[in-house]
């Protein structure tokens, strides 16, 4: 635990309306946490402003008040009668941020993050895992919690501020020298991480997703953009896949800014360039150059899209100070994430079963046809998708699932407070829709369903386990009902095979 702490104002950089002071002992942006000593920052939000909750902040006797324009003119009546501590700021999230980052002092020397729609977990991953091979004491944070040299359970990919300043002070306290964080759209519009000293930052690939919240490509790329044009400084570094066609946009506006570029991917304007890549079945071999160099590598990853997280993990590295050819020879030791693409059991004839967290119609497409290339035989799909969650994507994922595998396994993912039949049959009529309607079969058990999956595997073929990744529950109504895909294949291949 960091150790409680008291600082005025002026010592967190702050400066109240006319000139007061206050002793602050505790931050929140939450007005039911509000103590004596407590700096409460009133955000904006997406249902209401935090400023309509500072007349509850003032009656359990709040010390300061961090806030902007608008939040004081929603709170202009109570504060008119109060000699409460006023901070106003232009862009009240992003002063939160310096301000968490100030209080708790510390974080990991050398950092690094990596914004994308999909990938971050993975390059966070790869990242840490070479920063470890080469000795340092190092972690990711993101989706899948703090993992690595020390760990800590997250509720969000990028966590608030507060939370977020707190888990790197925590880590470097614990000798943690090295991060690699997840940068999700939602962090940076609300400027969760502009606090962070950032040596380096990475851009996967921009695609659909998130539109609820910014309501177009445009809001949702402007917010992915500020990990470059904001949080990282003008001597950082970027790194960019130059095979999204969003690439050559960032690495223009990296450059303008002064910061070094390393492009990624197979453009002939790469300095880490893939020149080839050769899939088997446990994995696949690359070749790509550093600086006009020629390096071969073999990656035990599945999944052509691997190689791209792979290359943006190594260039956030060397951007962050590390040896090109050091960084390069730790690459084969590189294990996939928890979920992603894994390799979860093999069938006594060589057939072999993967879990992928592919719970979009883009990601069942992308998992099924990079999966393709590894396997000499069919590919079995394994599909559901959840309750109380976008239910256009429905259909769209059954019929990806049909249109990349061979035979679809159509059953619950988490139901939630929704009917799992009803659920089914909207995945169910995209999939018949598409095609061969004698490839599609349903079975609502989710265990039954990787059964039966495992059962028709013969030699040469692989079942891909879509939508659950690295979850551990599954969710019915309110309960969470122990579930693992990955546990369960293996138990489907024991039985099958008489082992159990
Ligand atoms: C949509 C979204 O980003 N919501 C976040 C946002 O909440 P909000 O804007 O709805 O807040 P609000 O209810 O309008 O309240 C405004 C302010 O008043 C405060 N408040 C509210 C009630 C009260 O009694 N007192 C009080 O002080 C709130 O703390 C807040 O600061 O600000 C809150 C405080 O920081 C966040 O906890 C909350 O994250 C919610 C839980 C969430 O689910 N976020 C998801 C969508 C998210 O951020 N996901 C991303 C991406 C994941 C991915 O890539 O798939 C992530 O980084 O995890
Ligand atoms: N570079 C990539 N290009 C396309 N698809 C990818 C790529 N990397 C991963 N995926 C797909 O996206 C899924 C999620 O991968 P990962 O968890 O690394 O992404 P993420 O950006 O962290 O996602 P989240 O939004 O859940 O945080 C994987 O299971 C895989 O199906
Ligand atoms: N964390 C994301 C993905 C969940 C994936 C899938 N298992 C589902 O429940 O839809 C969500 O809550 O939308
Ligand atoms: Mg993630």
């Amino acid at each position: 635990m960091v150790t409680p702490k008291q600082s005025t104002l002026a010592q967190l950089g702050l400066r109240a309306q006319g000139g007061r002071e206050a002793q602050i002992s505790h931050l929140t942006i939450d007005s039911r946490e509000v103590r004596d000593g407590t700096l409460f920052a009133a955000l904006p939000g997406t249902r209401v402003h935090g400023g309509e909750f500072i007349q509850y902040a003032l009656r359990m006797g709040v010390s300061a008040i961090l806030t902007d324009a608008e939040g004081a003119a929603i709170a202009a009546d109570v504060l008119q009668g109060s000699d409460v501590a006023l901070v106003l700021a232009e862009d009240v999230s992003a002063t939160l941020a310096q301000t968490a980052a100030l209080w708790f002092g510390r974080q990991p020397e050398t950092m690094v993050a990596v914004t994308g729609t999909n990938g971050k977990t993975s390059v966070a991953s790869f990242a840490r895992q070479i920063w470890i091979a080469l000795g340092h004491k190092a972690v990711n944070l993101g989706t899948t919690g703090v993992e690595g040299a020390w760990t800590h359970p997250l509720k969000h990919t990028t966590p608030d501020a507060i939370t977020l300043q707190r888990a790197l002070a925590e880590a470097a306290q614990a000798g943690v020298t090295h991060a690699a964080m997840e940068a999700s759209s939602h962090g940076l519009d609300q400027r969760r991480l502009d606090g962070v000293m950032l040596a380096a930052a990475g851009f996967t690939n921009f695609t659909q997703d998130h539109l609820d919240y910014h309501k177009t490509f445009e809001a949702y790329f402007a917010a992915k953009v500020g990990l470059f044009g904001r949080v990282l400084g003008d001597d950082g570094v970027a790194v960019v896949n130059l095979d999204d066609p969003k690439g050559a946009e960032i690495a223009a506006l990296a450059t303008a800014r002064g910061q070094e570029v390393i492009g990624t991917g197979r453009s002939a304007d790469a300095r880490l360039r893939l020149t080839g890549q050769r899939f088997d079945a446990t994995g696949q071999e690359l070749a790509f150059t550093w600086q006009g160099r020629a390096h071969q590598v073999r990656l035990e990853l599945i999944g052509g899209f691997q190689a791209q997280n792979v290359l943006v993990a190594a260039g956030l590295v060397i951007g962050a100070g590390e040896e090109p050819d050091a960084v390069f020879a730790a690459l084969p030791e590189l294990v996939t994430v928890r979920g992603r693409m894994e390799l979860a059991a093999r069938r006594d004839n060589g057939a072999s079963v993967f879990v992928d967290y592919a719970h979009t119609p883009d990601a069942v497409a992308t998992a099924l046809s990079a999966l393709r290339p590894h396997i000499m035989g069919r590919l079995i799909a394994i599909i559901g998708a959840g309750g109380d969650r976008d239910a256009s994507k429905r259909p769209l994922m059954g019929a990806a699932a049909a249109e990349h595998a061979d035979i679809v396994i159509v059953t619950d993912d988490n139901p939630r407070s929704e009917d799992p039949a009803q659920i089914r049959s909207e995945v169910m009529q995209g999939a018949l829709n598409h095609g061969d309607a004698t490839k599609v079969t349903e079975f609502g058990d989710r265990a039954e369903a990787i059964l039966r999956g495992v059962d028709a595997l013969q030699p040469g073929d692989a079942l891909l386990v879509c939508g659950k990744g690295h979850e551990t529950g599954q969710i019915v109504g309110d309960d969470v009902l122990p579930f693992d895909d990955v546990e369960q294949a293996s138990v489907a291949v024991a039985a099958l095979e008489g082992r159990l």
